[in-house]
């Protein structure tokens, strides 16, 4: 049963005792649902351990099922056996992404060229965000695209004869529209090229690079990537593919640890990849004490295991330059933003408008009823923090079907006396479904709310 099938679900948050003990974290979302698309594209079988079973990843398994890949839970892992690329079958039924804009956007990319028509609906929340930022490509590639509201889900696609290759430059930084990209490209012929001038998450071009494509990576002296992908190559099983520790995940245990006063969290298995840890990057420079220990290589990826404790922080300001490597923990900086001396200056967060809800409002109306004082602009917020938060809390926090709102002010009602409320807790399902559980096991109260 997914979200859009229960009643909301309101959670409180309150502090009651530090934090502490050892908290394993559930595998990375982006790398799972590449996991099952390429593992479903390419020939051959990949046995997948680590995957992130949250509800995104689930839809887009049961996608690649719909056009032919076979996937199929085997113990603690997952066995994908493959299509071979090009040869995906046109699904039956409309596919359903419920509320991840990662699995529609980059399915939409690897289905685009095929000679056949899929249909795709996901949740009210995904069926408010925009896809033309994905669909413009595919347009250029020749896939016409017909949809209720413009660019908005419910649409459907039918890719051309034979997809002409493009050169795309990226105009907004965003993983998902090169990976959209990259992904149409591999059933065209001929070379299309993806010009990335701000660098994003780069699990694409890492992955396709193992399952076989013929795909090189070229830096300008600009700092400009240049990604050049030949399509209809051969894509093949890697036998054993290791998902690492998702560190967007991480953000909630590592800022409740760093707020509660007298905790001590360690947290295992945490993905490095220098394109995800902003954040890290960011609460360091704060002044948190965050200890990374045990490095060392998962999936092809660097991970470590950190040891985080109460720290006292200072406000920072945040480059705008480091948002694509933290753009889904903003949320939860806000929160750690709270508890520093100071103020802590975020810039360059339009893209955050555009998430599961408009972030950057939500975070601020629910700094609002938390009594945390900060100031929203156009694309930057800047919060005033009390190192002595108890105060704060008391309010409800409306979570218009977003995760990472619904967990970023539970962990702020971890600190708070007071305790913090969020309208709806089941999307918290979409991406860290064990979130609860394990925040309770460290001794955090997180409890469902009656009436
Ligand atoms: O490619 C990906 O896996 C993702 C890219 C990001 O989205 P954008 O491409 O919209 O920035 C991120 O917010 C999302 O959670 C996952
Ligand atoms: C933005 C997110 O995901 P998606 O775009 O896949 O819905 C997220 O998980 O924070």
């Amino acid at each position: 049963m997914t979200h859009e099938t229960q009643t909301a679900r309101p959670l409180t948050a309150k502090r009651i005792a530090a934090l502490s003990g050892t908290a394993r974290i559930p595998g990375d979302k982006s790398i799972s649902h590449r996991a099952f698309l390429f593992g479903g594209l390419a020939s051959g079988t990949t046995r997948v351990t680590g995957l992130l079973e949250g509800e995104d990843v689930i839809a887009t398994g049961r996608a690649m099922s719909a056009m032919g890949a076979r996937i199929a839970k085997d113990g603690d892992s997952y066995l994908v056996e493959g299509v071979g690329n090009g040869c995906l079958m046109e699904p039956e039924t409309a596919l359903d992404f419920g509320n991840a804009g990662t699995g529609a956007r980059l399915t939409m990319g690897l289905v685009g060229p095929y000679d056949f028509g899929a249909t795709f609906v996901g949740d009210a929340s995904l069926s408010k965000r925009p896809m033309g930022r994905v669909l413009d490509p595919l347009r250029e590639m020749g896939v016409q695209v017909v949809a209720r509201s413009r660019d908005r889900l419910p649409l459907s696609i039918h890719g051309p004869k034979v997809a002409a290759p493009i050169e795309y430059r990226v105009p907004m930084a965003s993983a998902q529209v090169k990976s959209a990209v990259l992904l149409a490209a591999l059933n065209t012929p001929g070379i299309t090229t993806v010009v990335e001038p701000i660098m994003t998450r780069d699990h694409t071009e890492k992955m396709l690079e193992g399952f076989g494509a013929s795909i090189e990576v070229e830096t300008d002296k600009d700092g400009v990537r240049h990604i050049r992908l030949e399509g209809q190559g051969n894509l093949k099983g890697v036998g054993h593919f290791e998902v690492p520790g998702d560190p967007s995940s991480a953000a909630f245990p590592i800022v409740a640890a760093v707020i509660v006063p007298g905790s001590e969290v360690t947290i295992e298995n945490v993905l490095m990849n220098p394109t995800r840890t902003g954040l890290i990057e960011t609460l360091l420079e704060m002044g948190a004490s965050i200890e990374i220990t045990h490095r060392r290589k998962s999936g092809g990826e660097d991970v470590a295991d950190l040891i985080v404790r109460h720290s006292e922080l200072a406000g920072v300001e945040v480059p705008a330059s480091r948002a694509p490597s933290m753009i889904d923990e903003y949320p939860a900086l806000a929160v750690a933003a709270a508890f520093a001396k100071g103020q802590t200056v975020m810039r360059g967060l339009d893209e955050l408008r555009v998430k599961e809800s408009d972030r950057l409002a939500a975070v601020a109306a629910g700094l609002a009823a938390n009594g945390v004082a900060h100031e929203e602009g156009e694309d930057w917020l800047v919060v005033t923090g009390d190192p002595d938060g108890r105060g704060y809390g008391g309010g409800t926090v409306e979570t218009h079907l977003d995760h990472r709102i619904a967990m970023s002010f539970l962990v702020l009602g971890l600190a708070c006396e007071k305790g913090v409320t969020v309208d709806d807790g089941r999307m918290i399902a979409t991406s860290f479904p064990e979130f609860v559980g394990l925040v309770q096991a460290l001794g955090g109260s997180i409890e469902g709310v009656s009436g």
